[in-house]
């Protein structure tokens, strides 16, 4: 299986979670971006649908106020073709709501027209909005139609009524759809110059205002902006329309006519600036992206030292500083803590059992003194460090006859016991050791060969004089010598002192004997 080192580790996961976090935002950022734009611009679309309409209804009110003034003062001048004729052109000119006012009698003959049109006066004139008006003998606005001069247009008429209440014609102006007159500036003034437009539909779903004049009359199908418009409703939605191009309108009716008014706005137009705006956001977030890389770099450290120092010290555990060094590695963070714990008390399970072991390797078995092992080396150590000692050479005299008369656990028993004595005469730093057999021999550091020679013959006598396992005293003999006297060897002080036992054997035995240096 592939491992992974712990900061690559760390590093990965957090790279990704902030690259994931960062995907997300911008995700996010970029959905709600996008449907907050595309809210906003049907908004106001639909609001500006509501102001269109409502200064559109304004605007046919007030052409019908003046053609209502118009017929009030015309009620006495209805035979006086002059004045009816300065009538008219003062309305078509006053204002410039219409683009042509009519003035006709109660048979439908046209009494007066503006512009001036000499061959429409004292004619009948045949054409829809007049034939209605006729008809209706109220105020109305007409449907669009074509009229007889071939325009698209709606008429608005006043009828002309005697105080008695006698039908004496009307007053009508005509507003051509696809001409310059007021109701086209209202509609187009306020033409937006980012994509966005408006246009207006009768009852029939027929375009009577837009910004192309060659749609102007056109039906327009399927489209459910109109129908909800045509509804009465006032609303937005986003719909593709009839051009195929994807739209965010709002919408609201003209209470006088029923017509409905359409603001709209490409949704591509609105969105336009929103890719920049993501630009923008991915610009600014990208240096806490890489801040964030870095943070994770300087963590993934950070975490990871702890644990790469603590594998490191452990490559080195049978180091007497091993314990030190994973002491001072810097656990901040409870896992190295409690791994650190571990090893350190890992450690010193492993020391305890080494240094059993040890113990073990250099020590007699039988009297749990030095053996001969142990007494090497501690030679060596006082030799290195140059430290002066006295070597004292014992053995028990006769003590085959110990072990031929009392058998050879007693024999055992007085090997122990000599052990002990060799304690009670010595001091703690003093090394006393069984080098074999009923070979001893003491090791006194820093103690000169006299001192040493005292020390062999207190525990002589106190061994002459006192009971040993076998009923009885038992009697040593003990040779002693000195390092560095002499600047002799180790080896050969050691020799010396097995010389100077052997001698006392020889005077006797129980007896001490130095060496001569
Ligand atoms: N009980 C016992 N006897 C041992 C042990 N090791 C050696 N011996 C005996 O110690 C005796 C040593 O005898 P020798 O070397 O002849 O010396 P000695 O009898 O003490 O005579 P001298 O040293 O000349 O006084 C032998 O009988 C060994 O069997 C031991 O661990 N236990």
């Amino acid at each position: 299986m592939i491992k992974i080192n712990l900061r690559r580790l760390i590093l990965l996961l957090t790279v990704s979670t902030a690259l994931l976090t960062l995907t997300y935002t911008f995700y996010a950022s970029y959905r709600t971006q996008r449907s907050l734009l595309m809210e906003q611009a049907m908004e106001t679309n639909r609001a500006y649908a509501i102001k269109l309409a409502s200064s559109t209804d304004h605007f046919l009110a007030d052409a019908q106020r003046q053609l209502a003034y118009s017929a009030r003062l015309l009620t006495p001048l209805m035979d006086q073709p002059a004045q009816l004729v300065a009538e008219a052109d003062r309305l078509q000119q006053q204002n410039g709501s219409f683009n042509s006012v009519f003035i006709i009698r109660a048979d439908g003959t046209a009494l007066a027209a503006a512009p001036r049109r000499p061959a429409l006066t004292g004619v009948i004139i045949d054409s829809p909005g007049i034939r209605a008006a006729l008809k209706r003998r109220q105020p109305m606005i007409s449907e669009p139609y074509i009229g007889a001069s071939g325009y698209l247009l709606i008429f608005i008429s006043q009828p002309v009524y005697t105080a008695d209440g006698q039908y004496l014609g009307y007053v009508g102006g005509a507003i051509y759809l696809q001409e310059k007159n007021v109701l086209h500036s209202l509609l187009g003034e306020n033409y937006y110059r980012d994509g966005s437009y408006l246009y207006v539909v009768d009852q029939q779903r027929r375009l009577i205002y837009h910004r192309d004049p060659k749609r102007v009359g056109q039906v327009v199908a399927d489209n459910p902006a109109i129908e909800a418009v045509i509804a009465g409703q006032t609303g937005n939605l986003q719909l593709v329309n009839s051009q195929g191009t994807d739209m965010l309108t709002g919408y609201a009716p003209l209470r006088r006519t029923g017509w409905g008014i359409v603001a709209q706005r490409p949704t591509a137009a609105t969105l336009q600036g929103l890719d920049g705006l993501m630009l923008d956001v991915l610009r600014h977030t990208f240096p806490f992206f890489l801040l964030s890389v870095l943070g994770a770099w300087w963590m993934s450290r950070v975490i990871a030292q702890p644990l790469s120092r603590l594998a490191n010290t452990a490559q080195d555990w049978d180091s007497p500083h091993a314990p030190e060094q994973i002491r001072r590695v810097r656990s901040w963070y409870v896992e190295a803590e409690q791994l650190k714990r571990a090893m350190l008390a890992g450690l010193a399970k492993i020391h305890q059992k080494l240094g059993r072991l040890n113990q073990e390797n250099i020590t007699d078995t039988l009297t749990g003194l030095v053996n001969r092992r142990g007494m090497q080396a501690a030679l060596a150590q006082w030799q290195a460090e140059a430290r002066p000692f006295a070597v004292i050479a014992l053995d028990v005299d006769h003590f085959k006859q110990v072990n031929d008369q009392f058998g050879h656990d007693t024999g055992d028993r007085v090997l122990q016991y000599l052990a002990r004595q060799m304690r009670n005469g010595s001091r703690s730093n003093d090394l006393l050791c069984r080098l074999g057999g009923e070979e001893f021999c003491m090791l006194l550091p820093d103690c000169s060969q006299e001192t040493a020679i005292g020390v062999a013959e207190r525990l002589r006598t106190r061994i002459a004089a006192t009971d040993s396992p076998t009923g009885t005293p038992i009697t040593l003999s003990a040779g002693v010598s000195h390092w560095p006297a002499g600047g002799a060897a180790v080896e050969t002080v050691l020799k010396q002192a097995d010389k100077a036992l052997y001698k006392a054997k020889h005077n006797g035995r129980n007896r001490v004997e130095a060496a001569l240096s």
